[in-house]
């Protein structure tokens, strides 16, 4: 219940678009005053509703970079094999057999498998789109990349990654690969997209994480036997795209 004196002489308050603020928080400026005084400070390109719009933007210039790719299949792997290394020449296979297949190949745009991947598609005359994100220690996009679309949010990037492609080919990685691979997974597992192939290329390296999920998470009932069935795990370049492609 307000007092008769706020009654009388009530709080004085002050809209901004839908938000009403009162007492202390009504006193300062107005949003045009803002925006048209030009002695304001410039900081506002770091608020949060102006990241809103940045983000937004990102989705819409998204959407419209890979509208038109065609069938395509996203490939994660280690920013950080080398060239000559067997991760690295199965990553530019995985990327030479998909284009030959008709696929789009979608990849970070970076270093180390993304770019063999790239490098793979484009010896393979397939379209190689690189999705890149910025990062402190800026590496830009590899050389091999022919379509690039260049990301400030992971989340953004990530979507693009799920919703142009038809299925996922995962090579040796480290954190970056093993998000990409799990959230990979939850989407198939939570019905959020419908089921696709995602065929890990490696039983030394991914059978011990799969062992894990069987030994440990399965036996401990925290996810049931099938989501087992969600991945494959295969040995080269040409069964990982032959499952793809059996797969979509
Ligand atoms: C050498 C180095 C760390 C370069 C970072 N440059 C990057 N550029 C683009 N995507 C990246 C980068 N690092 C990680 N990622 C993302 O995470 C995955 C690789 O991370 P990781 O190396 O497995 O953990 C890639 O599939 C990619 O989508």
């Amino acid at each position: 219940m307000s007092s008769p004196t706020e009654k009388n002489n009530p709080a004085p308050s002050r809209h901004r678009g839908p938000v009403e603020l009162r007492r202390g928080l009504a006193k300062g400026s107005t949003a045009d005053q803002h925006l048209l005084d030009t002695r304001s400070p410039g900081d506002f390109t770091s608020t949060d509703p102006w990241r809103v719009l940045r983000i937004q933007a990102e989705f819409v210039e998204g959407f419209g970079a890979l509208a038109n790719i065609g069938p395509a299949v996203s490939v994660f792997g280690s920013a950080r094999t080398t060239p000559g290394s067997a991760f690295y020449e199965t990553g530019v296979e995985v990327g030479r057999r998909l284009a030959e297949a008709g696929f789009a190949v979608i990849t970070g745009g970076g270093p180390g498998s993304m770019e063999a991947a790239n490098k793979g598609a484009v010896d393979g005359k397939g379209l190689s789109v690189g999705l890149g994100i910025e990062l402190p220690f800026e590496q830009g996009m590899n050389q091999w990349v022919d379509l690039g679309v260049n990301f400030r949010y992971f989340f953004a990037r990530k979507t693009m990654f799920v919703k142009y492609a038809q299925g996922f080919i995962v090579l040796p990685g480290g954190l970056g690969t093993l998000d990409e691979l799990f959230e990979a997974m939850v989407l198939v597992q939570t019905h959020k997209v419908t089921s696709f192939p995602i065929v890990l290329i490696g039983t030394e390296f991914w059978g011990p994480m799969v062992n894990w999920i069987r030994e440990t998470l399965v036996a401990d009932g925290l996810v049931s036997a099938g989501d087992l069935d969600i991945i494959s795990v295969v040995d080269s370049a040409e069964e990982a795209v032959q499952k793809l492609v059996a797969g979509v």
